[in-house]
């Protein structure tokens, strides 16, 4: 089934990357179909504005309502009817994590749209109003601050679609990937390819040696090690995937 990403901001250009290497060819193969919208074109005013003042003052512009909400219009009144409830993700750094879990869940979703904020945000009605009418995931990609939601919404749709199957090319990388890296399990261990010898460096020797069980051994130790070293915290989960 084909998946339709739809994204609203005020810099629509930024999605174009969307079309280049991996996700490009799923939209050739008819798999994903990607629709930018720039916010703009769905004000009425001379200036085109989508800003204004925040009540209760404070720093900075807040994302006016009206046009978020006519641009939501738009998208549901695209939509193919009897509809299922679109998902809308909103970026926020208010929101819940982005991890490899919500991903999976939200690659499930045969609808995704896109909702990128610039200024301080987008005025929170306008999240009051989308959460009747589409399900709603405010999410952050991390704690670090951005000045909008379209970096974030570029790396959530990238993480999303390589989990649509059909979408990458080799689905045996995102098992052996479930089980060791992003997720709640381990980060990955070190790769290599030729040469052997490389600017006086070798290849650890387990790995030439043709001993799968070695391999797996070195492998673990080296995930297991490079975790503690720099991601305790997904030591001390307990999960089925880690004996
Ligand atoms: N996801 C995510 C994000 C964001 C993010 C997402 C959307 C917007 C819309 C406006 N801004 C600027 C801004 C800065 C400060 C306080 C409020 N707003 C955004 C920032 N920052 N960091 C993340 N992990």
């Amino acid at each position: 089934s084909v998946m339709r990403i739809d994204t609203i901001s005020i810099f629509p250009e930024y999605f174009a990357p969307l079309h280049l290497s991996l996700i490009g060819k799923a939209i050739d193969h008819g798999l994903l179909e990607v629709s930018s919208h720039d916010l703009r074109e769905f004000t009425h005013d001379r200036h085109r504005s989508v800003d204004d003042t925040p009540y209760g003052g404070g720093a900075g512009m807040v994302m006016k309502p009206e046009p978020w909400g006519e641009a939501l219009d738009s998208i549901l009144e695209q939509l193919p009817s009897p509809r299922r409830r679109p998902v809308l993700v909103v970026p926020t750094p208010s929101g819940r994590p982005f991890t490899q879990h919500a991903a999976a869940e939200l690659a499930g979703a045969e609808h995704l749209v896109f909702a990128c904020g610039r200024y301080e945000g987008i005025d929170h009605r306008v999240l009051d109003w989308a959460d009747e009418h589409f399900e709603l995931h405010e999410l952050s990609l991390g704690d670090y601050v951005l000045n909008g939601g379209e970096v974030a919404a570029l790396a959530m749709i990238e993480a999303i679609v390589r989990l649509v199957p059909g979408v990458i090319g080799n689905p045996d990388s995102l098992v052996e990937e479930s089980y060791s890296a992003s997720t709640r399990g381990m980060l990955e261990y070190p790769v290599y390819t030729k040469p052997s010898q490389w600017r006086g460096l070798e290849v650890p020797g387990v790995l030439l040696s043709g001993d799968h069980g070695a391999v797996d051994a070195w492998r673990a130790l080296r995930s297991r090690e490079i975790t503690a070293a720099r991601r305790p915290d997904l030591l001390d989960q307990e999960s089925p995937d880690r004996p």
